[in-house]
């Protein structure tokens, strides 16, 4: 590979700060969350939004709960100018969430900005330049002096525009994650001194990771930089905007709000220019797991996944945080076992403090967050193929047909499931589970496979059974009890039937009151596990232990 040819970030640009504050600070209330799904999600769609999804993405933001939503690029296209004349004029944008419009530093593109919100109110107007080196020299051929003016000078014309109207200023120096720190703080401060910013009517400062270049500390440096160095700090807010170029957004947002920005930009999911923008979604229940209230409604992922796949026309990969398919589902045997009996543990721990399962505190092996927080059910949690174990098998069975299987018989049937599995290379579903187990162990209902039996006792801790087999042969014997009666009866009729285990339980809803009993049992010198459903636990034991010498035979 070619390295050479690149330049670590430390070459590209100087970060002033050689003390910082953030490696010891905790996260502790959320920022507010400006969506640009609208905008800079859109503009690295393949085909751009047309009104009718981008009004059911800006439904969903509303419903979501954000409460600022930059909404076009007002001046790039017809559709982005009819969409916020469509918010202007048809009641969609609530009383207590604001617009922003984005514009470059062009005088025409700011007054179509300006066409656009007429009659609006709670406007954000969104200026940006790009500013750093490469930029400035190879893009827009100004110097720093030069690029300085033009934006106090498109600045200066937006506050003309905007005159006494309800409308707040925005400013992002583009790139500025390789821009002097230096420059970016002249050109910020410049802003706020021009915008007039107030505590009552503060300015964002928007600082973006537009093309993300270095590790998250460094892009934490440049934003404590900034937030220690900017005037009238109670008058401006501190936004950032980062993008995931290193697969680092989230990191980059997260250390950034720790460096002191309040606010950040970002997509659903991730959309967004190349690697896409911060995945607010991410963001927000990467908090909700600490304990913070990400003051978004995240409670249905998939609804929310839905429309961002719908709007963007992209899918959401099934790894995604939190949202993807597979992202709250084990197939390896370990964590599935540490996942069912985290699930019990958790469930038990709940009927103890007297609280429903989904408000008990939260401590499930390999789970971060409970499915439900977000709509999902158990269903997916555990799923079976060649890298499963005996406990994700038996949860299955227990969670889906209400099987307890004793614990030898799980291992036991693991075997036959490994077997199954090993051969075909694929997943095995519940239901295919059920009709391996069924196939393997479970007597035939009916015909029962003794014409007429009965037990009895007979005298002190004495059983007796007599019964017809199907075939004619008839089985007489006594025991200590009914089952081992059974097995003295085989050993009458010349097989050697030594009853190794046994269990049954009532079968959950759904199985007609019926129960199941499983049985172990060593004949001919080798173990078999049987077992049988009937309304009599006594049948289906009687049954269970047939089965057992069924296959033995
Ligand atoms: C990081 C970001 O996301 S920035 C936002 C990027 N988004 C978009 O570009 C989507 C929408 N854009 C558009 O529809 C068009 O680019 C328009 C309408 C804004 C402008 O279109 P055009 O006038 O045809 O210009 P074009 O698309 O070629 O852009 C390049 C010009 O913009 C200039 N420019 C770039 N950034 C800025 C800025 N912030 N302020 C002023 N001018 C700028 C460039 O220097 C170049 O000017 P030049 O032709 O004199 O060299
Ligand atoms: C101009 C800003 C807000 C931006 O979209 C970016 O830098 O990616």
């Amino acid at each position: 590979m070619p390295s050479h040819r690149y330049r670590p970030a430390h070459e590209r640009v100087e970060v002033p700060l050689t003390e910082r504050a953030w490696p010891a600070r905790r996260l502790t209330q959320a920022p507010l969350w400006v969506p640009v799904d609208l905008r800079d999600g859109n503009q690295a769609l393949v085909e751009p939004m047309d009104p009718e999804r981008k009004r059911l993405m800006f439904d969903l933001l509303t419903t979501m709960g954000f409460k600022e939503i930059e909404v076009g690029y007002p001046s790039s296209s017809r559709p982005d100018f009819d969409f916020v004349r469509h918010l202007a004029t048809s009641g969609a944008v609530p009383d207590d969430v604001s617009v922003v419009v984005f514009t470059a530093a062009r005088r025409d593109l700011i007054e179509r900005t300006f066409a656009s919100i007429e009659g609006m109110s709670r406007v954000v107007v969104h200026l940006y330049t790009a500013t750093a080196p490469t930029w400035r020299d190879v893009v827009l051929g100004h110097d720093r002096r030069e690029l300085r003016d033009l934006i106090m000078d498109a600045a200066a014309h937006v506050a003309r525009l905007a005159g006494d109207r309800d409308i707040r200023f925005q400013f992002s120096p583009e790139v500025f994650n390789l821009t002097e720190p230096d420059y970016a703080l002249e050109v910020c401060n410049d802003l706020t001194a021009l915008w007039d910013a107030s505590p009552d009517r503060p300015v964002i400062h928007n600082l973006p990771a537009t093309v993300e270049v270095a590790t998250p500390n460094v892009y934490a440096d440049q934003i404590e930089y900034m937030h220690r160095h900017l005037d009238r700090r109670d008058a401006v807010i501190l936004s950032v905007h980062p993008h995931n170029d290193r697969g680092t957004g989230v990191a980059c947002a997260e250390l950034a709000l720790l460096a002191g920005a309040q606010r950040v930009e970002g997509c659903l999911l991730g959309n967004g220019e190349r690697t896409g923008n911060v995945d607010l979604v991410t963001l927000a229940l990467n908090l909700h797991v600490q304990g913070v209230d990400p003051m978004i409604d995240l409670s249905d992922i998939d609804e929310v996944r839905r429309v961002v796949e719908r709007c963007n026309r992209l899918p959401v990969p099934e790894r995604h945080p939190y949202a993807g398919d597979l992202v709250y589902t084990a197939f390896s045997g370990t964590h599935q076992d540490a996942i069912g009996k985290g699930l019990a543990h958790h469930a038990k721990r709940a009927a103890e403090l007297g609280v429903p399962p989904e408000l008990a505190p939260w401590d499930v092996p390999y789970l971060p967050i409970d499915p439900a927080d977000v709509g999902r059910d158990y269903q997916a949690v555990i799923r079976v193929n060649s890298q499963s174990g005996k406990g994700g098998i038996a949860y299955l069975l227990r969670s889906r047909h209400g099987l307890e299987l004793p614990r030898r018989l799980q291992i036991d049937f693991s075997q036959v499931v490994q077997r199954a599995t090993d051969g075909s290379g694929e997943e095995v579903t519940a239901e295919q589970l059920w009709e391996l187990f069924r196939a393997t162990y479970l007597a035939p209902g009916e015909p029962s496979p003794l014409t007429e039996w009965n037990t009895a006792q007979t005298g002190p801790g004495v059983h007796e059974f007599t019964g017809t087999l199907r075939d004619g042969r008839l089985l007489r014997g006594t025991g200590n009890g009914p089952l081992s009666a059974l097995a003295g009866a085989f050993a009458a009729g010349g097989v050697d039937v030594d009853i190794l285990h046994y269990a049954e339980h009532a079968l959950d809803p759904g199985h007609d009151g019926r129960a199941i009993a499983y049985v172990e049992a060593r004949v001919g010198g080798a173990t078999y596990w049987g077992a049988a459903v009937d309304t009599s636990a006594l049948t289906a034991s009687v049954h269970a232990v047939l089965a057992a010498v069924n296959r033995a035979a």
